[in-house]
């Protein structure tokens, strides 16, 4: 089985006139847990949109096959989930019934994800009345009911509360620790390290550092980069 997912090579964005990606160069690869950092409007969130296929831009683009030449399922949780205004098990069999999973199948996997992040007795709770970091639950329900090889995860804690922001960094760590590759947008360099094990940071639209965990935070690094790191390491827990 190829190691590589995603491939971007050359790969931009452009909004009208405004570059907001440049020329990135990056192979996502299987078991990658790979934080995206950098200041407000670097192009993290634009990244993840490229790297998922939301978007496409100049440079190109390659998915790699995964086992029986399938391309890797792909899923992706924002900083606020969209939920509708349904119960939170039939928000998940109705995402299950967009991707195309048989309707006998859809139940049983919609109550193991709701298990699996532990909002079972929620299940017939209408999504909109429970509280944000268990909205953000059922969102990592619902991506993981997909069976995702790739999950992208757009600043996932940001709108939660310590308690909240460790319960869903508990899921993410073990659907990573279960196989799913993970890119993630984070402002929180903590949680950089204690989730990723490569970062890259993003300087308007450019991506100049790409390396593992360790070595961003105890090498010597690009000027701009080694600022932000400064600017942001009082805010990281
Ligand atoms: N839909 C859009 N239309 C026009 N410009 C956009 C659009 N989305 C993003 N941009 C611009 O692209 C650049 C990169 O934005 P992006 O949201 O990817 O940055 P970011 O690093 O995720 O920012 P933040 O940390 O504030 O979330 C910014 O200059 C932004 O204003």
């Amino acid at each position: 089985m190829n190691a590589d997912l995603i491939t971007l090579r050359r790969a931009g964005v452009v909004f009208g006139a405004v570059p907001a990606l440049v020329e990135i160069d990056l192979t996502l690869r299987r078991g990658d847990r790979l934080a995206l950092v950098g200041a407000n409007g670097s192009g993290k969130t634009t990244l993840l949109r490229r790297l998922h296929g939301l978007i496409d831009g100049p440079g190109e683009r390659t998915l790699h096959l995964c086992e029986r030449g399938r391309p890797p399922v792909m899923a992706m949780l924002f900083q606020r989930p969209f939920l509708l205004h349904l119960s939170a098990r039939r928000n998940l069999t109705l995402a299950l019934w967009l991707a195309g999973v048989p309707r006998d199948e859809r139940r049983a996997r919609a109550d193991a994800a709701l298990e699996r992040v532990g909002l079972q007795t929620l299940a017939q709770r209408s999504a909109r009345a429970l509280s944000g970091g268990q909205q953000q639950r059922l969102a990592l329900a619902r991506a993981w009911a997909l069976r995702p090889d790739v999950l992208f995860l757009d600043e996932p804690t940001a709108s939660l509360d310590p308690s909240a922001k460790r319960e869903v960094e508990t899921l993410i760590d073990e659907f990573a620790r279960d196989g799913v590759t993970l890119v993630m947008s984070t402002h929180n360099l903590g949680q950089a390290k204690r989730l990723a094990s490569r970062v890259v940071h993003l300087e308007a639209g450019r991506l100049v550092v790409d390396l593992p965990v360790d070595r961003f935070f105890r090498d010597t690094l690009p000027p701009a980069a080694a600022q932000f790191l400064k600017g942001e390491l009082p805010w990281t827990t």
